[in-house]
C-alpha cells in the first residue's frame, strides 16, 4: 500500500471530474494536490487520456520535481504547478485546463470584463490575462517561466491569489487554484462558465456595461463578507 495513497486518489477523482464537467478533452489538461507536511504533491501523468486514467497512474514529486513515486511521467506542466505551491503557501490544489470559452479569451489575450453577478459572486475584479511569454522564457525553462508569469502577473497587478484564483495565459489557458483541490476544480468550473457567459454578452451587445461597483460589492460581500447569508453555513 503506498504511503501516498490517498494523496494519489484524491488527485485522480479531481481529474477525473474535468471531463465530467465537460472542461477538458483527451489530455488537455491536469489537475494536481499538495502534501504541505510532506511537501509533495500529486499530479495527473503526462499525455495519459482521461478515458484510460487510473488512480495507480498519478505521480508523485517533491518542491524540487523529484519524482518520489510513480511509473509514468508527470504532467508536462508539473513545474507550473511546482513554482505555485512554492510561492502561494495557501493553496491545496491547481488545475489546469484549455476549456473552450476560457482558452478563446486567452488566445485573444484578454481580461474577462465584470459583466454580471455571476462573476461578481465569485471576485470583484476583471478575471487577469497575464501577458504572453517572451523569446527568452520559451527558449528557456518554459513551464518553470509559466508559473512565474503567472505570480510576477498578480504582483504587478496587487491582486491576491487568495481572493482571485484563477488567471488566463495569454496564448495558452486558464490555472485555478483552490484551498482544496475540489474548490480549484470548482474555479475552473465557473471560469468556463463566466468566460462563456462574458463572450456571449460581448457578441449580443459589444459595448455591454462592465457592473455597477455596488452590485459587484453586493454579490461578493452576500456570498463571502462577513456578514454573508448566502447558503445554509
Ligand atoms: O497546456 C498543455 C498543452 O498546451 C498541456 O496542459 C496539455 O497538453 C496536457 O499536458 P499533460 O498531458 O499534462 O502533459
Amino acid at each position: 500500500m503506498s504511503q501516498y495513497q490517498e494523496l494519489k486518489q484524491a488527485c485522480y477523482e479531481a481529474n477525473m471530474q474535468l471531463p465530467a464537467l465537460g472542461l477538458v478533452l483527451f489530455t488537455f489538461g491536469n489537475a494536481s494536490v499538495v502534501d504541505r507536511e510532506r511537501r509533495v504533491f500529486a499530479i495527473k501523468p503526462s499525455g495519459v487520456p482521461y478515458a484510460t486514467l487510473k488512480a495507480e497512474d498519478i505521480v508523485v514529486l517533491d518542491f524540487a520535481n523529484n519524482v518520489v513515486e510513480g511509473s509514468k511521467r508527470p504532467s508536462s506542466d508539473t513545474k507550473t504547478h511546482a513554482v505555485l505551491y512554492s510561492h502561494w503557501e495557501h493553496i491545496g490544489g491547481i488545475v489546469h485546463t484549455h476549456s473552450t470559452y476560457a482558452t478563446a479569451w486567452a488566445q485573444a489575450q484578454r481580461d474577462i470584463p465584470i459583466l454580471g453577478t455571476t462573476h461578481a459572486d465569485h471576485l470583484t475584479v476583471d478575471i487577469p490575462c497575464a501577458p504572453p511569454m517572451d523569446d527568452q522564457m520559451i527558449a528557456g525553462d518554459y513551464e518553470h517561466q509559466t508559473g512565474w508569469q503567472i505570480i510576477n502577473e498578480f504582483q504587478r497587478r496587487s491582486l491576491s491569489p487568495e481572493e482571485v484564483e484563477m488567471v488566463l495565459l495569454s496564448n495558452h489557458a486558464p490555472f485555478t487554484w483552490g484551498k482544496t483541490v475540489e474548490k480549484a476544480v470548482y474555479h475552473s468550473a465557473v471560469l468556463e462558465e463566466v468566460a462563456r457567459m462574458a463572450y456571449l454578452s460581448c457578441t449580443l451587445r459589444p459595448d455591454v456595461p462592465r457592473l455597477k461597483e455596488a452590485l459587484i460589492q453586493k454579490h461578493y460581500e452576500r456570498k463571502h463578507g462577513v456578514h454573508s447569508y448566502y447558503g445554509q453555513s
